[in-house]
């Protein structure tokens, strides 16, 4: 019977709007049952991080074990991994308990510029990770980060989706969010055989903090509910448009989206 438990890996966000935050909103704006297992603490606000104090692994372990053990998680998330030694743990339990619908967000640098992800870790995510991935969302330097090379052109983004499936990911999506100056952001998705697009329209906000963490947290929940990975990728997409074009507009920096919008159809 599918109930929907989802469960995120990922960094806490004390300002509510990326990280374990965002992808629990998220879980249950969609009906998900959310579950957490928390990799580092941050000090953040919509202006930036303040400080990070990663988890010893150890704890990560025994998170993970914790939910092994009594509510098994019919999808999952990575987000903020933080270092080669949480990444090895991660994928390590992943892979021993069989959890199959996993998303890997593969976060590396914060909005203000802060690393989330150790420069010497992307290697190890892309060794360990990537091929337990079901979808791998990297944006645009993200994805050029895992593939080492410059992403200018569609073309270039479609070769950087293939390379990523041919590494293991079952399914890639390169968020367009970051083509500056294009009035219908495109995202790619790449399932092994056929190239999709989903298209969605810009809007011209600084409220955008925590937008990758909603998008591939909104996929996990409809995973975790029993959709195909065409439909989670297509419903994440609605949800991220309708977070951003609702912000809340609070802080001072980088705002967050609105989880809510969504569901209450505004
Ligand atoms: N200004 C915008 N207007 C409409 N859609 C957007 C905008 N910015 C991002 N998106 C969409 O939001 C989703 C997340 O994409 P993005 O490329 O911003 O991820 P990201 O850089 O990983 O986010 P973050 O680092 O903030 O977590 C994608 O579906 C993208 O197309
Ligand atoms: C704990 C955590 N995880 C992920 C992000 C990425 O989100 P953004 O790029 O919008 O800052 C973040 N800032 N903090």
């Amino acid at each position: 019977m599918i109930t929907g438990k989802a469960l995120t890996i990922a960094g806490s966000d004390s300002g509510g709007g990326a990280g374990i935050q965002a992808d629990l909103k998220t879980f249950q704006e969609l009906g998900a049952y959310g579950m957490s297992v928390i990799t580092a603490i941050t000090s953040q606000n919509t202006l930036g991080v303040k400080d990070i104090h990663p988890i010893p692994v150890e704890h990560v372990s025994s998170q993970l074990e914790a939910i092994e053990e009594d509510l098994r998680p019919e999808a999952i998330k990575t987000g903020m991994l933080f270092s080669v030694e949480i990444i090895e743990v991660v994928a390590n339990h992943i892979a021993r308990y069989g959890w199959e619908k996993v998303v890997v967000d593969p976060v590396m640098i914060a909005k203000g510029g802060a690393d989330l992800l150790k420069k010497e870790a992307v290697q190890a995510l892309k060794k360990h990770l990537l091929p337990l991935a079901t979808i791998i969302t990297p944006n645009i330097p993200e994805a050029q980060e895992l593939t080492g090379k410059e992403i200018v052109s569609r073309t270039d983004r479609e070769e950087a989706a293939k390379y990523l499936h041919s590494l293991g990911a079952k399914g890639v999506v390169i968020k367009g969010g970051h083509l500056e100056g294009i009035e219908e952001p495109v995202d790619l998705y790449y399932d092994g055989s056929s190239m999709h697009e989903f298209k969605g329209k810009r809007i011209e906000t600084k409220q955008t903090h925590g937008t990758g963490c909603t998008f591939a947290a909104a996929i996990t929940a409809q995973l975790a509910l029993g959709r195909s990975p065409f439909e989670a990728v297509e419903t994440a997409k609605a949800f991220i448009q309708a977070a951003i074009s609702h912000p809340l507009n609070i802080g001072n920096g980088h705002g967050p989206t609105n989880h809510w919008a969504y569901r209450r159809n505004v």
